[in-house]
């Protein structure tokens, strides 16, 4: 068996069942849809990959790519946006795959911005929520796994840009354990 750190707040068993879960309501949801599925960069590259896989429908992949943690584990309240979207999205359904949704303000700057472009519907599928965090409430369509008020790493999650390539999640007090095993 895989060596493990501690307790996972989510196992990589139970990611891959919520993401067929996932998968496959958003194939019903989204069937003849002109669907574009966006990852929200870089949190979301791992959840994404897998989600994308568990979709059966004709669809077009692209990705933004924005920024407001920085270095620390508190947001610096203001949303950057790195890197834009390839694709048009007028008239198109577009789905934003996130890792999480913790204040609710990266989400909340998205649905702003990519409105103005006039998408025939714009939702929100996030791996992680944790509603006793939020400082704005935009609305959030799929949602993984609600956890508690912590810290999480792991599965595309960082902490200073590392343990992104975890394969589960974890607290991120349990990171001193994971630097001396890695
Ligand atoms: O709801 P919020 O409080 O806005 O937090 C959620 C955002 O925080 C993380 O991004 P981050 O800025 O850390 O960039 P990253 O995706 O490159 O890790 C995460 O990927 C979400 O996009
Ligand atoms: N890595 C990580 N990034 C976040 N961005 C917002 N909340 C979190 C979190 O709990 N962990």
């Amino acid at each position: 068996m895989e060596r493990m750190f501690g307790r996972p707040v989510v196992t990589q068993e139970q990611m891959r069942a919520r993401i067929k879960e996932l998968g496959k309501q958003i194939s019903e949801d989204y069937a003849g849809k002109d669907l574009v599925l966006v990852g929200v960069l870089k949190g979301a590259y791992a959840f994404y990959a897998d989600l994308a896989r568990a979709i059966r429908l004709p669809m077009r992949v692209d990705f933004i790519v924005v920024r407001s943690y920085g270095a620390g584990s508190k947001t610096s309240g203001k949303v950057k946006l790195v890197s834009d979207l390839t694709e048009e999205i007028k008239g198109r359904d577009v789905l934003l795959v996130e890792d999480i949704v913790d204040s609710g303000l990266t989400a909340s700057y998205l649905l702003k911005i990519l409105t103005k472009r006039k998408p025939r519907s714009l939702r929100i599928c996030t791996l992680l929520s944790k509603p006793d965090r939020r400082q704005v409430h935009p609305p959030v369509d799929y949602v993984g796994f609600n956890i508690p008020n912590q810290y999480v790493v792991g599965y595309g999650l960082d902490y200073q840009q590392k343990y992104r390539n975890l394969p589960y999640l974890v607290a991120l007090d349990q990171v001193a354990e994971l630097d001396q095993e890695l």
